[in-house]
């Protein structure tokens, strides 16, 4: 999968939190009216993901006809989204409020609406506050070893929620 994101060499181990839900557990939303996956979320994409190994998080979702961008295709921006999402929702893992500060999209093919896609974040390590995160889309019916049709990267830095969300928090 071709990219220009650099993944630094010298990233530290990430630590999951020994106070998250299991492994195979859902990953409970961060926020219930968030876009991506809060179930309050009226218009949102209610990603509903699980915890899995080596600090994953995985999710399916059906390609809909109103997140679609060229003629049957999804839109790159939703494409955004999920990886967003993903990797904040693999982030979980370590038991911080990380935010995005920084977010990579390779594109490598077109994504037909109706197709259902599997998710699959992980966060990559750590530098002090930055968390670095991966996120893969794959074809959920092209089997295991499948290549992605498009993959992200992103950089997320630890923040104090309270002082973070207090000037917007409802
Ligand atoms: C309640 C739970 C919420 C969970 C949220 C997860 C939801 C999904 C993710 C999202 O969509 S979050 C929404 C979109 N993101 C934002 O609204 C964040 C807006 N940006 C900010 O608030 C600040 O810029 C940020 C907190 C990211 C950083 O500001 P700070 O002043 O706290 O940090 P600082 O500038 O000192 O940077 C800390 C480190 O991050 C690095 N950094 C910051 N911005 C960067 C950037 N753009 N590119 C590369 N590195 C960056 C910076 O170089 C430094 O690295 P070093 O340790 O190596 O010095």
């Amino acid at each position: 999968m071709k990219t220009t994101f650099v993944v630094p060499d010298d990233l530290e181990p990430a630590r999951r939190d020994p106070a998250a839900p299991a492994i195979g557990e859902a990953v409970p939303p961060h926020n219930p009216r968030c876009h991506g996956c809060g179930p309050d979320a009226e218009n949102g994409l209610h990603l509903r993901a699980v915890f899995g190994e080596n600090l994953t998080a995985t999710a399916t979702l059906v390609v809909e006809p109103r997140f679609e961008g060229g003629p049957g295709v999804i839109h790159g921006g939703i494409v955004s989204t999920l990886f967003d999402e993903m990797m904040g929702l693999a982030n979980v893992h370590l038991g911080v409020v990380a935010v995005t500060a920084v977010l990579d999209v390779d594109y490598a093919r077109p994504i037909p609406v109706g197709t259902t896609l599997r998710l699959v974040g992980r966060v990559l390590g750590r530098q002090r506050r930055k968390v670095y995160s991966a996120v893969e889309a794959f074809d959920d019916a092209a089997g295991p070893d499948a290549e992605p049709l498009a993959a992200g990267h992103g950089i997320f830095v630890v923040v104090d929620p309270r002082a973070h969300f207090a000037a917007t928090r409802p």
